[in-house]
């Protein structure tokens, strides 16, 4: 079964993604935003420990019925405003999300899917990047995303972010341009819903076609499946090209590094643009969703490259 994670920045739009995967693809997909809801929902081990850290007074209100429930605005108030507070939640939060992501993972190997989506937002930041077997990027420049951020109605009911709730959210995740290092395919949501969809669609077939579908109907996925010896030499192929890729990363960020500061001396041929800036180079140039061809990083390939 193809494992794929799927991240990018808060709203980028992973679930407007998701949403295409899971309707228009019959992709099924896991939620850890939704599962990092469940294991602190009340009566469960994980409320009271945030309750008994938190206090009551900050972060529980009543509901219409006067039950207690937890304020997430509250909550969020704390936790992206106070970097400490927010790797204490997160070490209670985490794994518990990641134990429900194996269960629900396997369910649907059990069940024969081919393909699942994992929506893990801290997929980079959280290291579950290494056990998948695709990462794709939800790509945004970041005053989008602000503006989608801001203009995005709370889910909880109330008023939607102001710009420095929204800023500082931001700031609490590794920037977009870095995941991208990460990324072995990268989505473009700069465009309209049609583009994202229709880069989707490229993107099914050709995961569609590496697991065999144009011969007996998934005949590598299928052998996978009913042999598991094979799909779990092929899992670990993944994880080890996963590692090389890890080391191939750090290897160019260094010399990226070193090109910056060679770039800020004046010692460096502007021609060969790293791949961010090529993608910021094609938003300056106003063609978002456009198909011009982009130098990515080695192993790497997106909707850009076509
Ligand atoms: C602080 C909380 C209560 C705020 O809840 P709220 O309903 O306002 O936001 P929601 O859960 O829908 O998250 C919205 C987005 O915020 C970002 N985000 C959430 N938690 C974090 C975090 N710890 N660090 C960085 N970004 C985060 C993600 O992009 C996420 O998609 C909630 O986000 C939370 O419990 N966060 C900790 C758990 C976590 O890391 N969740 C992310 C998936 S594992
Ligand atoms: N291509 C698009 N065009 C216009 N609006 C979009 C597009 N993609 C997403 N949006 C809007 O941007 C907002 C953020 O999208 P979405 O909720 O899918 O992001 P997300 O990454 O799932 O957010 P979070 O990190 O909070 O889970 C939503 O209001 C969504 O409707």
């Amino acid at each position: 079964m193809l494992v794929v994670g799927l991240t990018g920045g808060i709203a980028s739009g992973k679930s407007t993604v998701s949403s295409i995967f899971s309707s228009q693809h019959d992709i099924p997909i896991i939620d850890a935003d939704l599962i990092a809801r469940e294991v602190i929902e009340p009566g469960t081990e994980g409320y009271t420990l945030v309750v008994n850290h938190f206090g009551k007074d900050r972060i529980i209100s009543k509901n219409q019925d006067g039950e207690e429930i937890l304020d997430r605005a509250a909550l969020g108030e704390i936790i992206f405003n106070d970097s400490n507070q927010r790797k204490w939640l997160n070490s209670i939060i985490h794994p518990r999300v990641r134990k429900e992501i194996i269960k629900k993972t396997i369910k649907y190997w059990l069940n024969g899917y081919w393909c699942v989506i994992l929506d893990i937002p801290l997929l980079i930041e959280a290291g579950m990047w290494k056990w998948v077997g695709e990462i794709v990027v939800i790509y945004v420049n970041e005053k989008l995303q602000l503006s989608r951020l801001i203009s995005r109605p709370s889910l909880n009911g109330g008023p939607g972010l102001t710009e420095d709730q929204a800023k500082s959210r931001i700031s609490s995740q590794m920037s977009l341009k870095e995941k991208l290092d990460y990324s072995t395919f990268v989505l473009d949501n700069s465009g309209t819903k049609k583009d994202l969809e229709l880069q989707i669609e490229r993107l099914v077939l050709k995961w569609k076609s590496q697991q065999g579908f144009g011969f007996l109907g998934g005949w590598w996925f299928k052998l996978c499946w009913f042999i598991p010896p094979i799909g779990l030499t092929a899992g670990l192929m993944v994880l080890f090209t996963r590692f090389l890729k890890y080391n191939n990363m750090m290897r160019r960020r260094k010399q990226r590094k070193s090109k910056e500061r060679r770039k800020t001396r004046g010692e460096v041929d502007q021609r060969f643009n790293t791949r961010e800036e090529n993608i910021e180079l094609r938003e300056f140039n106003g063609r978002p969703g456009g198909r011009r061809r982009t130098g990515t990083s080695e192993g790497s390939s997106s909707i850009l490259d076509e």
